[in-house]
């Protein structure tokens, strides 16, 4: 087996086995998709975004994702609460920017996000790394109008101005830290048929840094194993009602012979 696709594999079997408590502050249409998602994956998710209750929650959490898809003054009061309480205590925070650039709200809360408590990992489409970067890159709502390779030097400018991982999803995903790039060209493009696929590659990013502290490593796992399940779903049946169930299933069935069979990643 190549040495990368144990290290797959390991994180895997650890999540597999002490099932991570992941605390996700997100948005009201994927909760349930991201829910399955990492409980498919043999993580323990929770969906907790009142400001009231979260730096509990984030205390007896294994990592902290923060999603801005439906985002009002509720949900931001929770994040920047959770975000500072996990920062203090040394937890991985995964941040997505979903639609960041299509409003000024989506955009100052994201800066005051990041200025406030600097994720671990920050994954996005293309349009968002670029807008997040600062350039004034067009957005369709929460979809990208750009391949993943035109925002390759928009992740790397992130990267170095917040010291965190960046991932860039699309056809090809790429996961950037400083000099450090992996490129995953596994998938399939009916992922981008189906809500919610990005976020669930945000929320199981959070399950592997739980126990990976390697974040590129994890994040890299993530978007491999998103990628491996996404074809799977896809070959049972082309059609987005039932990839979406069918990749749930792929998720849970996962061996360690179909990552070393698929895995489709290089590195510089
Ligand atoms: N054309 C494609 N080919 C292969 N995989 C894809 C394609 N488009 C998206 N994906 C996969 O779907 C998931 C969601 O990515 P993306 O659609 O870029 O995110 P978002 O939903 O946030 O816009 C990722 O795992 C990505 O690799
Ligand atoms: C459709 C939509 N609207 C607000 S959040 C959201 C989900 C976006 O999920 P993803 O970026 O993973 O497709
Ligand atoms: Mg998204």
């Amino acid at each position: 087996m190549a040495q990368s696709s144990q290290a797959i594999w390991t994180d895997v079997e650890h999540i597999r086995v002490q099932a991570p408590l992941i605390h996700n502050i997100t948005n009201f249409v994927v909760m349930n998709n991201t829910a399955n998602a990492l409980l498919a994956l043999g993580a323990s998710p929770a969906m907790v975004h009142a400001p009231e209750e979260v730096e509990e929650f984030v205390a007896i959490s294994s990592a902290l994702v923060v999603n801005i898809g439906t985002l009002d003054s509720t949900f931001v009061a929770g994040m920047k609460l959770a975000m500072q309480r996990a920062k203090a205590l040394g937890k991985p925070v995964v941040f997505d920017p979903v639609g960041v650039g299509a409003t000024t709200f989506r955009n100052q809360v994201s800066q005051e996000l990041l200025t406030l408590a600097a994720p671990d990992v920050i994954r996005g489409n293309a349009s968002e790394i670029m807008a997040l970067a600062g350039l004034n890159a067009q957005t369709k709502g929460v979809d990208s109008l750009f391949g993943s390779d035109a925002a390759i030097d928009a992740a790397k400018r992130l990267s170095s101005v917040w010291s965190c991982v960046v991932v860039v999803s699309g056809a090809v995903d790429y996961i950037i830290q400083g000099e450090r790039v992996a490129a995953i060209a596994n998938g399939h493009p009916l992922m981008a048929k189906v809500t919610g696929m990005g976020c669930t590659a945000t929320a199981l990013t959070g399950a592997f840094a739980a126990v990976n502290t390697d974040y590129f490593q994890a994040a890299t796992h993530a978007m491999a194993v998103m990628g491996i399940a996404g074809e799977l779903a896809a070959e049972q049946k082309s059609a987005p009602g039932s990839l979406q169930v069918n990749f749930l299933d792929a998720l849970h069935e996962l061996t360690a012979a179909t990552i070393t069979d698929r895995l489709q990643l290089t590195q510089s």
